[in-house]
């Protein structure tokens, strides 16, 4: 049985009148990660990766509403009540938000912080739960020779307070990690360290991580998985070496020669997928993605493409798919 097994997400804005009709921010999104795996979610802002995110924690923001399955250890989080997502939020899945300083509490110590989890979840003393978080901290490389627990947040860099608070979420050692854009607000230099202590500790504890960046270099180098995203739905999603060798939909291929390393000449224009993500409510009725792709045609703008399911190896969303890779 999969860890996480995520069957045909949609999120909506529940239409309020006829004139206000329902708005489809996720469509039918499907994931599976086994226990230990590493997938990676990518795709442009506004694809609903974050969503994804948030509904696996049930943090979704009030008035969105889920439907299908998002089933952790085969229990349906979309049906739990919230105590039973509190007592599984930190316990078995916790999330490494994107920018570490709106994720901290600015007038608690950082220990305090980590040791707030393993009291509430592990049931520790004070005592114990602050002995605890101070290994911790120290496992996450936070040298308490050099960085006192006893600090707060703002005496921190921004590398080391992304520690922190990868520290928080690793402290009961959950089964999933959800890490969403975990080195964006990250200097280049911190970013490559950041990365490397969350693969370390993924495979170290035996987590399984899902790591959501918009960049594709994130996702070579943390996940053995992966899907792209666009506009709210899955549109390729196979073992990334294979994805990343043979991209088969034109979006994901547009993605990766707009990477900087693929840039020509310095100086030169990068190689841009033209156009923008078609806003949630201004879809196109057949492939979201045909507006961009130099390949579509009059059935890309009428039929929506049948993707294959994430149980193929290497499934892709498209009526038109570039040549498989032998
Ligand atoms: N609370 C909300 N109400 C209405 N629309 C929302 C809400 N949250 C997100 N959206 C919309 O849902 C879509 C997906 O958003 P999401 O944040 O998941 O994208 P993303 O791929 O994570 O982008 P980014 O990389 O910028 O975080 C976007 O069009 C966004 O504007």
């Amino acid at each position: 049985m999969a860890l996480l097994d995520i069957q045909d997400l949609t999120v909506t804005i529940p239409g309020s009148t006829r004139y206000a009709p329902p708005v489809r921010l996720l469509d039918g999104v499907s994931l599976t990660l086994a226990s230990g795996g590493t997938l990676g979610l990518v795709g442009e802002s506004g694809c609903g990766k974050s969503l994804t995110a948030l509904a696996i924690l049930g943090l979704l923001p009030d008035g969105l509403r889920a439907e299908g399955a998002i089933r952790l250890d085969g229990e349906d989080l979309l049906t739990a009540g919230e105590r039973r997502l509190c007592a599984l939020r930190g316990r078995r899945v916790a999330m490494i938000f994107q920018e570490p300083m709106t994720a901290l509490n600015p007038v608690r110590t950082i220990v305090d912080q980590v040791a707030e989890g393993p009291r509430r979840h592990l049931r520790l003393s004070r005592r114990a739960a602050r002995e605890h978080a101070r290994a911790v901290l120290h496992r996450v490389g936070l040298d308490p020779s050099r960085v006192s627990p006893d600090q707060y947040p703002h005496a921190l860099s921004g590398g080391q307070r992304q520690r922190v608070v990868i520290a928080i979420a690793v402290a009961c050692g959950p089964a999933l990690l959800v890490a969403d854009e975990p080195t964006t607000a990250l200097d280049v230099a911190t970013q490559a360290r950041i990365l490397d202590l969350v693969r370390d500790l993924v495979q170290g504890e035996g987590m399984a991580l899902l790591m959501i960046s918009h960049d594709l270099g994130v996702i070579a180098e943390t996940a053995r998985d992966m899907a792209v995203m666009y506009a709210g739905q899955v549109v390729e999603a196979g073992p990334t070496a294979r994805v990343l060798a043979g991209p088969r939909h034109p979006y994901t291929s547009g993605l990766m020669a707009a990477r900087p390393q693929r840039a020509g000449q310095p100086g030169a224009p990068l190689p841009a997928i033209p156009g923008a993500v078609p806003p949630p409510d201004a879809r196109p009725p057949g492939c979201p993605f045909a507006d961009r792709c130099a390949r579509a045609d009059t059935g890309c703008r009428t039929r929506p493409p049948l993707g294959t399911g994430p149980d193929h190896r290497h499934s892709v969303a498209c009526h038109h798919p570039l040549e498989a890779s032998p």
